[in-house]
């Protein structure tokens, strides 16, 4: 097989590792400045982060013993708005793994053309080895020792992997305590109670599925005739598989990191809910056969939704994909050889930039109704958030058809070019 590698080719800049998330986000930034036809000081402006932090974060554990952990926040690009992104706790959290993120983010609300720039930050910790009051302990350190870094009009967090609503709630109350007055719009995606939206903890699901519908659409496919499967039973999956099933699709398999599930009669996702609250783990679940992740993935199914980690879809595991949509619900979840073979082989990826992209439009609307201190009907935001990704989704789709080029290519040209716009508008290229 030919072996395709990543454009890390930029100058002045140290190149990140081979098949890194970094040289994925790379290498499709320089497929869609060719596409513009952008100049190397522009493309070099697009790939260059703003600002980054690395701190250290001192947890004194609850047996006593000192441990440190290093966190990172990226604003990849503040030109458009504030930057805005997730927060991860994952034990491969690195410096590079944060740029990648940070700069999806900023295509991202490029995209659905929200008022903002893209960011990301991270700790390298693996939260399930840690009781709630030590990482309640290292989100206040992580959130002190980032401070000159965020705020409502200049960095706004939210959950990502390994984060929740509970840790946004430590963070805003960190940065108001210090601050001296509540300030919610601080972090979205944090709970009700204390200014959440209704509506946040399942948009980005919500939103994978409407661009799945969307795209089904375009092919004279109804939702209600394909079948499914989900890596990742987390924030995003697990959603993900409730409202594909609410809407009439069979999901018939789902995964988490210990395993998998398969049942083609289709899993009944509020039992397995049930389970999961019990177990911890998709695995063990009496309404299904065993899976692995591995299988997961070449399943003859219609639709597969990677919603877990980066580099899953590599070219090896994208050759035995049998699906014929991959709708990227992870962040960097296909690498540029996965991709390149997806293509050869006439599957459809609708890309993580526009596909998860519901979870960044209601942290938006979140954060607008806290600066009104107004809130939404769910019925509001569910309407808001479908117009949204189905006009995003018509754009991304119009745009690939018109200069026949990829989903993927589409969606980075429409959000690096609003991007490059701002550039050339506020004087940069005067
Ligand atoms: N939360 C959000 O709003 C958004 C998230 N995303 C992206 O979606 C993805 C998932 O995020 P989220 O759901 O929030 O994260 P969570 O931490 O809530 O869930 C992650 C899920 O992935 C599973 N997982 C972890 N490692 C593996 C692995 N190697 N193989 C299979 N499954 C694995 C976890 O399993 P286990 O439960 O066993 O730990 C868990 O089910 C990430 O890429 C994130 O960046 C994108 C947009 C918005
Ligand atoms: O809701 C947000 O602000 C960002 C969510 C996120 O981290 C993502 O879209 O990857």
């Amino acid at each position: 097989m030919t072996s395709i590698t990543d454009d890390t080719s930029l100058p002045d800049a140290p190149a990140p590792t081979q098949g890194s998330p970094l040289a994925t986000a790379h290498t499709q930034l320089a497929s869609a400045v060719e596409i513009l036809g952008y100049d190397a000081g522009q493309h070099q402006m697009l790939a260059t982060p703003r600002r980054e932090i690395h701190v250290a974060v001192p947890l004194r554990r609850d047996s006593g013993e000192t441990v440190l952990f290093h966190g990172f926040r990226v604003q990849h690009n503040i030109s458009r708005g504030p930057g805005k992104g997730g927060l991860r706790y994952a034990p491969g959290v690195d410096i590079d793994e944060v740029r990648a993120l940070a700069m999806w983010m900023t295509w991202k609300c490029g995209i659905v053309d929200l008022p903002y720039g893209g960011a990301k930050g991270g700790v390298a910790i693996d939260p399930r080895d840690y009781s709630t009051a030590e990482l309640e302990r290292v989100t206040r350190r992580y959130t002190s020792e980032i401070m000159p870094m965020i705020g409502p009009d200049t960095d706004i967090m939210a959950p990502d992997m390994g984060t929740d609503e509970q840790t946004m709630a430590w963070v805003m109350d960190t940065y108001s305590v210090n601050r001296g007055y509540t300030i919610p719009a601080v972090v979205t995606g944090k709970p009700l109670a204390v200014g959440g939206s209704r509506g946040r903890g399942t948009a980005t699901s919500a939103g994978i599925v409407h661009v799945t519908a969307a795209a089904l659409e375009e092919a004279g496919v109804p939702l209600t005739d394909v079948t499914v499967a989900v890596q990742g039973f987390g924030k995003v999956g697990s959603h993900a598989a409730a409202i594909f099933a609410a809407r009439g699709a069979r999901v018939v398999a789902v995964s988490d990191q210990y395993g998998g599930l398969r049942n083609d009669a289709g899993i009944d996702v509020d039992r397995l809910f049930a389970h999961v609250g019990a177990t911890g783990s998709v695995v063990g679940f009496d309404g299904a056969d065993a899976l692995s992740n591995n299988d997961l993935m070449g399943l003859e199914v219609d639709v597969l939704v990677p919603a877990a980690v980066e580099g899953v879809l590599d070219e090896d595991s994208a050759a035995r994909v049998r699906a014929r949509w991959v709708v990227e619900g992870a962040n960097g979840p296909t690498t540029t050889g996965g991709d390149a073979v997806l293509a050869r082989n006439g599957v459809t990826v609708v890309p993580d930039v526009l596909a998860n992209a519901g979870g960044v439009v209601v942290s938006y609307f979140e954060w607008v109704q806290a600066n009104q201190t107004y809130w939404w009907s769910e019925e509001e935001i569910a309407d808001r958030l479908e117009q949204r990704m189905k006009s995003a989704f018509a754009d991304v789709s119009a745009l690939a058809r018109r200069e026949s080029i990829s989903l993927r290519d589409a969606a980075l040209v429409i959000g690096i070019k609003r991007t490059a716009e701002a550039h050339t508008t506020r004087g940069l290229y005067p």
